[in-house]
């Protein structure tokens, strides 16, 4: 496994996490346009490897073959690239491996949102999100809150309730430019 030991701080991938509609995505897109990387989205490259949407996946394949396939494309990446923006599915880091692979080779950044804000988001998300769907309010709740303890190791956190998508991406910039001056400065390299 290659591990951030290996790759210089300023040149990792960079991994956005958190629950299914906080933005991972659309920020995602704003933070490689305006870094110059290219932009990985797993859930857009496994619907492209199958040619059919996430919930037909599920219906036909079942959750389990998504998590195999999804946990392929995200080592294949921690192992082989640098300077990419990848956004991660929700349930990606319900499997420890895919968690520890990304901790170790790239930058982590959870993107949170409270319970108030994010329920205003179900309605433009559930016909495409598989395991939002047949669950009542309560349910879908539980799932919220039971899903934040696999993103709670990270590299920092990034509360999004009051940013708009690109703020948050001018946001996770600046936190960039910090920790690559803190730990890696360029100052007195050349
Ligand atoms: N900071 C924000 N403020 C307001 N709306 C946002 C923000 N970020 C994203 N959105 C909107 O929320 C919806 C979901 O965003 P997006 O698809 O990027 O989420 P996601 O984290 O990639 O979800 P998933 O894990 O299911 O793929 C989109 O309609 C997007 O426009
Ligand atoms: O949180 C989840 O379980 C998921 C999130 C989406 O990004 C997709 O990866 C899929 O719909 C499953
Ligand atoms: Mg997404």
């Amino acid at each position: 496994m290659q591990n951030n030991r290996e790759i210089p701080l300023r040149e990792q991938n960079i991994v956005l996490i958190g629950f299914m509609g906080v933005g991972k995505t659309t920020i995602g897109s704003h933070l490689a346009r305006k870094l110059y990387r290219d932009f990985v989205d797993i859930d857009q490259e496994i619907e492209q490897e199958y040619n059919m949407p996430t919930t037909e996946i599920f219906k036909t394949y079942g959750e389990q073959r998504f998590r195999e396939i999804e946990k392929e494309h995200i080592l294949k990446l921690c192992r082989n690239t640098r300077l990419k923006i990848i956004s991660v599915g929700g349930g990606a880091f319900l499997q420890e491996e895919v968690k520890q692979a990304c901790l170790a080779s790239s930058i982590v950044f959870f993107l949170d949102l409270n319970w108030n804000s994010w329920k205003d988001r179900l309605k433009m998300l559930v016909d495409t999100r598989p395991n939002l769907q047949n669950k009542t309010l309560a349910e879908i709740e539980d799932l919220f809150r039971s899903r934040q303890n696999i993103y709670a190791v990270n590299h920092s956190k990034i509360d999004t309730d009051q940013l708009d998508a690109e703020e948050v991406a001018d946001y996770i910039i600046q936190t960039l430019n910090l920790g690559w001056e803190l730990y890696q400065p360029t100052r007195g390299l050349n």
